[in-house]
């Protein structure tokens, strides 16, 4: 996700810095050439370019931020249907960069619909100043240029979509990884420490699964993890997030779970293993360590570490029991 983003930052900036250097280069031409209408558009669409750098820039961290592109781009718009109707014909070739901009600066959705708007308003502008003929060819290549890249961004869409989920996701137990653990557990630390909501954590792990995996056999285990990934999926509510670790060893992240709270959902989900009839073992248990963060803990290692031996606590005092660290 940070590559993506640094990359999509990068991208956009680049485009506005070369569209302000064309810009500059092109009002410089206009008056050389008598051209003041055109001046006017380059110098008054400049600033904008500029607004729209600076705006990729702080919103880096946040790509689904779109509110000063589609002002860059709604400006641009309105500018060049201006010059259209009034009739400066050659400058229908800039809507074409704007439809194709929006694909790069907008999320998908709205690009659509800014270039739905773009089609109707610029084809309106130009039927002042030009032919039906012209206007219908104009807004026939606008929607099949503009199309074919809805098409491409569609695609890019939905491919990085699906790399990021197989990049976070464990394919046989459908739970989050342990690398998205612990990028997610930095993050709502940060969030806990900044509302003072609580934040809990529970680690749980399949008692004896070695010695399960040596007896039943891999495929046995595998089929065991996804039922039991699927069982903790069902009994843990939405804003809760399971992680599969190794080795039959769960994390579960509770936001806004106090201690009383977490102490109910752990001897629930501890209870609910022992008492489902699993295929082939029938009985299985879990023990499970557990924790909720205290104000001012902020290190997500020490926090692992602490639910971890807690974890141990509950399997040398005779596994199947839930133990509650307390925060010295
Ligand atoms: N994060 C999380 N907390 C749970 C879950 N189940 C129970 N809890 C905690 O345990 C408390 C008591 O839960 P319950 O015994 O189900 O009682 P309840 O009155 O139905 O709880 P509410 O869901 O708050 O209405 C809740 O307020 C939560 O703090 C769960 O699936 N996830």
């Amino acid at each position: 996700m940070l590559a993506e983003s640094y990359l999509r930052t990068r991208t956009r900036i680049a485009l506005y810095l070369a569209t302000l250097f064309l810009l500059l280069f092109m009002s410089v031409q206009n008056v050389r050439y008598g051209l003041y209408d055109l001046f006017y558009m380059s110098i008054l669409l400049a600033p904008a370019m500029l607004f729209g750098a600076i705006y990729a820039w702080a919103r880096r961290s946040d790509l689904n931020a779109y509110g000063g592109h589609l002002a860059v781009l709604t400006v641009m718009l309105v500018v060049v249907s201006l010059q259209l109707s009034g009739g400066q014909k050659a400058i229908v070739h800039w809507l074409y960069g704007i439809g194709l901009f929006s694909f790069l600066l907008l999320p998908l959705r709205p690009a659509f619909t800014f270039n739905i708007v773009t089609l109707l308003i610029s084809s309106v502008a130009l039927s002042y100043s030009d032919s039906f003929y012209s206007t219908l060819r104009f807004a026939t290549s606008y929607a099949l240029l503009v199309g074919l890249a809805g098409v491409y961004a569609y695609l890019y869409h939905h491919k990085s979509r699906f790399l990021v989920h197989a990049s976070i996701k464990d394919p046989l137990t459908g739970a989050y990884n342990q690398k998205h653990l612990e990028f997610s557990l930095k993050q709502e630390i940060s969030r806990s420490e900044a509302t003072s909501h609580p934040l809990s954590l529970v680690v749980l792990e399949v008692d004896f699964f070695d010695q399960q995996r040596e007896v039943q056999g891999q495929n046995f285990i595998n089929e065991l993890l996804s039922q039991f990934g699927a069982q903790l999926l069902q009994m843990t509510r939405a804003g809760d997030s399971i992680y599969y670790v190794d080795n039959g060893r769960f994390f579960i992240m509770l936001p806004m779970t106090p201690e009383e709270g977490l102490l109910v959902i752990a001897e629930r989900l501890r209870r609910s293993v022992e008492e489902h009839t699993w295929p082939i073992i029938d009985s299985l248990t879990v023990s499970v360590g557990c924790l909720t963060r205290k104000s001012g803990e902020t290190d997500d290692q020490a926090l692992t570490d602490r639910a971890l031996t807690a974890l141990k606590q509950a399997q040398q005092s005779g596994h199947n029991r839930v133990v509650l660290s307390k925060s010295k």
